[in-house]
Formats: C-alpha cells, structure tokens, sequence
C-alpha cells in the first residue's frame, strides 16, 4: 500500500487566500494594515528557512513584515528593550521570537515580555493556559496546522481518534497533545524517557512526529493505515546534489513510512508551509482582537 499524500502546500495555500481577503476587508472597512515583527537572534537553520519564507508571504497577504535580526551575542537586555519597543508599537499586531534562543538569554523572561494581545505564536503563559482551559484564543502556529492537516486527512472529526505525539517541547508537542484533547482524541504523550516508543508509536491511528531526530521513526513504528504528520525540519547532508549539498528531512523515515500509512505529510510541502499560514491568520486575529473588531472566518 502506498500512503494519501497529505499536501500541505496546497491547504496552507487556502489559508492563506482567506487570510489575503480578511485583511483586504480590514484595509477597506477599517483602514487598518495588519503587522508582523519577527526577530531572529543569531543563525539556528531551521529558524532562517522560516524566516525567509515568512517575511515574502506576510507581504503576499497585503500585510506589514517587520525583521529584525539580531547577532548571536546580542545581551538580553537589548532583546527585552526591542520586544517592549515592538509591544508599544501601534503597526505592530503580532511579535514573533524565533526559538531557539542563544544559551545566554533567558527565553522565559522573552516570552513573558511580549504582550499576550501581541503572541502570535501562543507561547505566552495566558495563551498556553487558554489551551489548557480550552478556550479560544492565539493558538501556536505549528501545532495548529498539525491539527488542520490532521482533520483534513481523517474526515473532519478526529473524535475517539488514539493519537501519539512524540515529543513534548512548549512549541510542539505539549500544544499539538492538547489541541487533540480538545478535538477529543485520546492522547499519549511520548518522550526521551518513554519505554518502548516502537510500539507505542505503533499504537497510534494519528501520529505527529515532533523530535528533531531526522528519520527517526521508521516504517515499522506506523500502524498500517494510520495517518503520519511529520513535523521535523532536519538539514542533513546530500552528497547525491553535490558537495557540501544539503536537503530538508523529517522526523520520519518518509519512503519506509509511505509504505505502511493511509495517509502522510511529506518534508518539505507538509506542516511548515501550514506554520506560516498559521502565523499569518493569528496576525489577522490579534489586529481585530486588540481592536474590539469581530474575528473574520478563515
Ligand atoms: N514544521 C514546522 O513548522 C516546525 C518544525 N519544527 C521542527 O520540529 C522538530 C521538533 O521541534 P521542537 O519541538 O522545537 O524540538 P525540541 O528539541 O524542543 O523538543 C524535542 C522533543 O523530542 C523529544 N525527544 C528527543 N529525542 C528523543 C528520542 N530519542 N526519543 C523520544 N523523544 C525524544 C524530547 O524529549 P524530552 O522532553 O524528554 O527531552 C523533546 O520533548 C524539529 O525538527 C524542529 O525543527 C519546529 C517548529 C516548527
Ligand atoms: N518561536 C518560534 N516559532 C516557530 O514556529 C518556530 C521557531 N520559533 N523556530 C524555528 C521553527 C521552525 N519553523 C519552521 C516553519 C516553517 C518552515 C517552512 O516553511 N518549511 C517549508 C519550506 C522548506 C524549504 O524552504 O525548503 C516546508 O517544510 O515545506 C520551516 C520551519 C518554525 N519554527
């Protein structure tokens, strides 16, 4: 059997369409231009392909991209005063730090600095406790797209679904295992110091891979039929392309795993460009949130 391919290029590119026409009717009603500022403190390569990507797509949308990208050395006291700056920022609706931060900075008191009504990236404590509450609210970007993937994939309704989540970082898995919870899937986190992780993996209907481990699941931690989001960006060598060549792996072993699953999300094409589609609805709703103005559907 050969697994669904589960394009999320092509559903990130339905978000974002929705996106373009909520800030065309704020720009028309209200003449407001949604802003996104995104900091970048040194050179961590997953974070630099984000970047790239996010800037040209925020402008796509007709809205405002502010960059700041800081040198690796920058104290965390000029990081602190360029997040207050961004927080009084009136063109500023939403603040993203690229994770991971420099050893040096404390990246608790980063995230605790950015203004709620500002994190589109759901990190901040009363965010992430809306979650836990299940409440709506700045949902992180990631996560969200795991879900929307996932739904799309399973019929819709991811009710009764056993899913696994490995990994359990703030930005990844903790979120992904409870936004599942709340579409009612019964939900095992699994971790460095889960036992036998083959075969929990192998229990799952959903898995969603978040470990920073390239290829680490194998076919044979997949349920045959089960769907596979892989939410891994890995740079490893590519001899193959040419010396010194690179390219982009997930946290599966693709062509074992499209082998077993029903249905999988490639690396690249799959939960990234859902990432920054994620990210550019959650400006939209941070500019009407902190406005009083009523949440457009997208
Ligand atoms: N596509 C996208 O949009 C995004 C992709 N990513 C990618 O997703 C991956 C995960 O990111 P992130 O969550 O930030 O990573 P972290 O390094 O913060 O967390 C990794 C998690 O995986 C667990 N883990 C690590 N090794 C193992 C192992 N051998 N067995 C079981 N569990 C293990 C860790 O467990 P423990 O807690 O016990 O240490 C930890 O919970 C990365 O490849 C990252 O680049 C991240 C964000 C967005
Ligand atoms: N505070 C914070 N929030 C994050 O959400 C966050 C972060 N820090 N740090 C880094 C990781 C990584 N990440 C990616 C998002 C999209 C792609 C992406 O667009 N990938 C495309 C393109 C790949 C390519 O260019 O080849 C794809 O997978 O198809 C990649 C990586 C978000 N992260």
């Amino acid at each position: 059997m050969t697994a669904t391919l589960i394009d999320g290029k092509a559903r990130a590119a339905r978000l974002r369409e929705a996106v373009s026409g909520a800030v065309a009717a704020l720009k028309a009603d209200e003449a407001l231009t949604p802003g996104l500022a995104v900091v970048l403190v040194g050179e961590d390569p997953a974070s630099k392909v984000y970047v790239a990507n996010k800037a040209r797509q925020t402008e796509e949308c007709g809205m405002r991209s502010f960059e700041h990208r800081l040198p690796e050395e920058t104290s965390e006291t000029d990081l602190l005063a360029l997040v207050e700056r961004l927080n009084a920022d009136p063109q500023v609706d939403g603040i993203l730090v690229q994770m991971p931060l420099p050893g040096h900075i404390d990246t608790d008191k980063v995230v605790l600095a950015i203004d709620p009504a500002k994190d589109v990236d759901g990190l901040h404590p009363q965010n992430a406790g809306r979650i836990v509450l299940g409440k709506p609210g700045l949902v992180p970007c990631t996560p969200q797209g795991c879900v929307l993937l996932a739904k799309e994939a399973m019929g819709g309704d991811l009710s009764g679904v056993n899913a696994v989540v490995l990994g359990r970082s703030i930005l990844v898995g903790k979120p992904v295992a409870l936004l599942l919870q709340n579409e009612n899937c019964t939900v095992t986190m699994v971790h460095s110091r889960s036992r036998d992780i083959a075969a929990l993996c192998r229990s799952a209907d959903l898995l969603v891979a978040a470990v920073g481990r390239p290829q680490m699941v194998r076919g044979d931690w997949v349920k045959p039929g089960a769907t596979v989001i892989d939410v891994g960006i890995n740079r490893v060598p590519a001899p193959e392309k040419g010396e010194g060549k690179t390219r982009l792996v997930g946290d599966v072993a693709f062509d074992e795993a499209v082998e077993v699953a029903g249905a999988i999300t490639p690396v690249p094409g799959g939960v990234g460009p859902m990432t920054i589609a994620c990210l550019l609805a959650n400006t939209v709703v941070a500019a009407c949130q902190r406005r009083g103005l009523a949440v457009p559907a997208m």
